[in-house]
């Protein structure tokens, strides 16, 4: 059974974060058919239940839709989902590798935003169709004609005859589906060449092991097909093909080219599989790989600790295991005196940190200790090497330090024009280097500067949107590395310097973070039968204290009293917040507090 290339369109939906992709993707899914409305569950797409409590999506989905169009025929749609949000551009862009055109979703009453524009510029990189749809028409702010103009105006597409939709409501979706038939190029490709096939995802199963969602680009690939995968070296024989029915798999004869499908093989190995290479044919491989995908490297680092030590190889299996499908994700072993053994991992964004971390707890029933993350900072040193410093804790003697770079982000913040001022002065404070602005229309502006990563990473994205009471929107990438005066910042607790708690500080905010840091983990450690000194300190130089004071007799004595029943309560509190110290010394340390430097108040 061959499919006819020319009735199959791939293509996926980008748009700025919450302008309605999932929304109307499930709107094409309900209208198409391919569930009915019992099974349709709210937002299939995004089908981890982290994405739909926070109602992003995270990874890539695909899924198979049958359309039956006005010209009577019938396409075989193949909708790949893509996150929207600015840690997960990588994202992005391997699901745009694996589509010949794409959906611009832009809300009709926010118009194009900054990752709006960061998303087509991606989809054009990629040589997509972009087919503009305005959504949320039904919302009373809604202003249709000036979006459309906006985007022939910035983004510098025909948006005239674009859908005005409401993907809420229902309202006009199938003239989207009739132009995904009509703007959306058929793909290409000989499916009697060798194979080609490009890996945009993969995910780890228990019973079918390691299943790679692929776009055929040239070729067929059958059951019992010897492959190989081209970047690893490493081979194996097709157990089954198939492709997504609505969070299903559906099993298939053969994959030819143009399709995008799953492949299942006996792959031993996890670390085999890579994201972004390519699956050829073992017999009659293909002369050459397909382009791989822009690679990407960790931004954010921080240190994963068991909180169980005993469960550091199971710590070790998840993370393998989720690297699979998220190839952005990094980690090697470390060693930290206060938390034993564990990782430094490194991701995207902390958005992608905490991600991955309640992945573990919840996916793997990990239960983690993590240390405050940081970026990369390259230590200059007086012998002339440089390295790459991911965890605090390895920062070289200050005397055999020369100088110090961090990295700088170029962002571009798009803003309405009241709350240009209230945005300039957030990115002054973080130490900004202004760049220019624009203004796109009278009310908007889109204002550029370089800013220190490390300066952004924690609460910049939340202190944007409390100045400008949410308008502002925001999308960065790395410039590169500058010299800056840093020094690390030292943790004493009861004398003892808690490694897990040092972190790099810009020279001139030290005293201040230091500050806050002292009366953060007042508030985080309990009262011992001791006082405890809590101390920080830059180059063994202390900057400032807090004191946790002794516990009075007297609150013990209260402990002890009442009825039984409260006491066995009391007790059974107890063992389970023990659960979640660290001894450091002979203090006791909750977990919490190894995050306090990213509850820093923002003032
Ligand atoms: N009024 C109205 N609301 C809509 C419409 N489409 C989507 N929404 C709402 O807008 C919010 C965001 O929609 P999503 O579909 O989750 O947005 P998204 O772009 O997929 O967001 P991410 O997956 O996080 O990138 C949700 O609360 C939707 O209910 C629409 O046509 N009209």
């Amino acid at each position: 059974m061959s499919i006819d290339q020319s009735k199959i369109r791939n293509f996926c939906i980008i748009a700025h974060i919450d302008h309605g992709k999932s929304t109307l993707a499930d709107r094409i899914i309900e209208k198409t058919g391919t569930l009915t409305s019992r099974e349709m569950q709210a937002q299939v797409l995004d089908n981890m239940d982290l994405e739909r409590e926070r109602g992003i999506t995270i990874k890539s989905q695909a899924v198979r839709i049958i359309y039956k169009a006005n010209d009577g025929e019938e396409y075989i749609f193949n909708l790949i989902d893509t996150p929207g949000h600015v840690d997960f551009n990588y994202e992005v862009s391997r699901s745009l590798a694996a589509c010949d055109g794409a959906i611009l979703v832009v809300d009709a009453a926010q118009g194009v935003e900054a990752q709006t524009l960061a998303n087509v510029y991606l989809a054009l990189d990629h040589d997509l169709d972009v087919m503009p749809v305005i959504n949320k028409v039904d919302l009373p702010s809604a202003q249709p004609d000036e979006v459309v103009k906006e985007i022939e105006d910035v983004i510098g597409i025909e948006a005239e005859d674009a859908p005005r939709i409401s993907a809420k409501t229902g309202l006009n979706v199938d003239q989207v589906l009739e132009q995904i038939v009509q703007k959306i190029p058929a793909p290409a490709g000989d499916p009697k060449a060798p194979l080609q096939a490009l890996i945009f995802d993969a995910l780890y199963d228990s019973y079918k092991g390691v299943i790679v969602f692929c776009r055929i680009k040239e070729g067929t690939v059958r059951v019992g097909d010897p492959i190989l995968m081209m970047a690893t070296g490493a081979q194996s024989e097709v157990t089954e093909v198939g492709y997504f029915g609505a969070g299903q798999f559906i099993p298939c004869d053969e994959l030819s080219a143009g399709m995008v499908g799953y492949i299942c093989a006996s792959i031993k190995n996890v670390r085999d599989t890579r994201v972004g290479d390519t699956v050829t044919n073992a017999a009659h491989p293909c002369e050459e790989p397909l382009p791989g995908y822009k690679k990407v490297n960790p931004m954010v680092y921080c240190g994963m600790y068991p909180a169980d030590s005993a469960k550091y190889p199971d710590l070790r299996d998840a993370l393998e295991k989720l690297q699979i499908n998220d190839a952005s994700l990094q980690y090697e072993p470390e060693t930290s005196l206060a938390l034993g053994f564990g990782f430094r991992c490194g991701f995207l964004g902390l958005l992608h940190l905490e991600i991955v971390q309640e992945r573990l707890e919840r996916e793997f029933h990990l239960d983690l200790v993590t240390t405050a993350p940081g970026v990369i900072y390259k230590v200059h040193k007086t012998n002339g090497e440089v390295i790459d410093l991911t965890n605090p804790s390895n920062l070289p003697d200050p005397s055999e330090i020369e100088y110090m770079e961090e990295p700088v982000v170029s962002a571009e913040i798009m803003v309405t024009s009241e709350y240009v001022g209230a945005i300039m002065t957030l990115c002054q404070e973080r130490r900004g280097v202004y760049n220019g602005m624009e203004y796109l229309e009278e009310t908007r502006a889109l204002i550029k500067y370089d800013l220190p990563l490390n300066e952004i990473i924690y609460d910049f994205f939340d202190a944007l949107k409390s100045r400008s009471r949410g308008y502002a929107s925001f999308d960065y990438e790395l410039k590169g590395y500058e010299r800056s005066e840093l020094v690390k910042l030292d943790i004493l607790i009861n004398k003892e310097q808690v490694d897990a708690l040092s972190f790099i500080v810009f020279k001139d905010s030290a005293y201040d973070r230091g500050r806050k840091m002292c009366e953060k983990l007042k508030e985080e450690i309990p009262r011992h039968l001791f006082e405890i000194p809590i101390q920080a300190a830059v180059g063994g130089k202390v900057i400032a204290r807090e004191t946790v004071k002794a516990l009075r007799k007297d609150v013990l004595a209260k402990c002890y009293g009442g009825d039984i029943s409260r006491k066995k309560k009391l007790l059974e509190k107890q063992k389970e917040g023990k659960k979640r110290m660290r001894q450091v010394g002979n203090v006791e340390i909750p977990q919490e507090a190894f995050m306090s430097v990213l509850k820093l108040d923002e003032d």
